[in-house]
């Protein structure tokens, strides 16, 4: 029998075989979709404490996070390295991806706030005192992008390897900081202290760097590629908070005003994380300008 599509009623037609046009079907000592990508590993690290039927969701919100959160660092790493090298186009081109990397996780919280506190409860003592406060990989993007608090590394000192990976972020300059240098390259009045400041230690707020920021944006014209450099900056954050905003908008809605398994006030923590400014001069030129 043959799989030619039978003209007339597509309802009497025979399925349909790909095959038939060359769709490989035979994949003994090929590397197929599932190898590639390792299916299998990715698809059998859900693994429940609890039989309730919310504890998955709850999971895989999580672990897709951890995946984007994954490419965003690997964006971050790259447009640093783009903007140290003088290579801003390249580096918007990055930037913009991160923007749209944490449109996608502020979205999913669509899906997670469809869990009520009724739900959460079913499973939440499962947790133990884990948390996302320990997420390695989400205080490595605060690192990067240059929300550098020593504090935060206490959680990962019984893990030498993620100790070691959030140290050497911690030494290597911000994307605020290679953006600074940047415009110093670029002729701007880039403070000395501020090129030679210590990496560790969390950004102070800097009103000679405000002002060269107004330079630029007095100027557009003038000074295109720090402009549009700075707009990207900016155009993170906004995404950044917006993740913020809902978490916590979300927390409050599952657990209320309770305290958080790792600890802290919960809501009332997340709230004052809703003062951090990355790239604070960005923001206060606009009221100066
Ligand atoms: C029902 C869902 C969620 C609840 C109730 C919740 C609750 C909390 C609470 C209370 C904290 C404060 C730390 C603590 O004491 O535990 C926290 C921190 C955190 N959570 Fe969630 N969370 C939820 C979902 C998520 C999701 C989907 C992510 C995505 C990865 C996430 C990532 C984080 C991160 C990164 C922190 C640390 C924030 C910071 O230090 O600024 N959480 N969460
Ligand atoms: N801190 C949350 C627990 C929690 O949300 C959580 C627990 C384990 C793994 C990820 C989590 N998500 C974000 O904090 C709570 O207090 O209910």
């Amino acid at each position: 029998m043959t799989n030619d599509p039978k003209p007339g009623c597509p309802m009497h037609a025979a399925p349909y075989n790909p095959a038939t046009e060359g769709a490989q079907m035979s994949f003994d000592g090929r590397m197929s979709y599932g190898d590639y990508l390792h299916i299998d590993q990715i698809l059998s690290a859900q693994r429940q404490l609890t039989p309730a039927h919310d504890e998955m969701l709850f999971i895989i919100q999580h672990q897709t996070s951890e995946l984007w959160m994954k490419l965003a660092l690997h964006e971050l790493n790259a447009a640093r390295q783009a903007i140290a090298a003088s290579r801003t186009p390249e580096a918007f081109k990055m930037l913009a991806r991160i923007s749209r990397i944490f449109e996608q996780l502020n979205n999913a919280w669509d899906v997670l706030r469809t869990m009520t506190p009724s739900d959460y409860t079913t499973f939440r003592e499962g947790l133990g005192q884990s948390s996302g406060f320990q997420s390695w990989q989400y205080r490595l993007i605060e690192y990067a992008v240059g929300n550098r608090n020593l504090a935060m590394l206490k959680p990962h000192a019984h893990r030498a390897d993620l100790t070691a990976l959030l140290e050497a972020e911690l030494a290597r300059p911000s994307l605020y900081d290679e953006a600074l240098r940047h415009l110093a390259r670029a002729g701007l009045p880039v403070p000395d202290d501020v090129l030679n400041r210590d990496l560790r230690q969390p950004w102070v707020v800097h009103e000679g760097v405000q002002r060269v920021w107004e330079t630029v944006y007095r100027d557009p014209a003038q000074h295109w590629q720090a402009y549009e450099l700075a707009e990207k900056l900016v155009d993170f954050e906004d995404y950044f908070r917006r993740w913020r905003f809902n978490h916590v908008t979300t927390v409050e809605r599952v657990i209320g005003l309770k305290r958080g398994t790792g600890g802290t006030g919960g809501v009332s923590y997340l709230r004052r994380m809703l003062d951090v400014e990355l790239f604070p001069e960005l923001w206060h030129l606009r009221t100066t300008l």
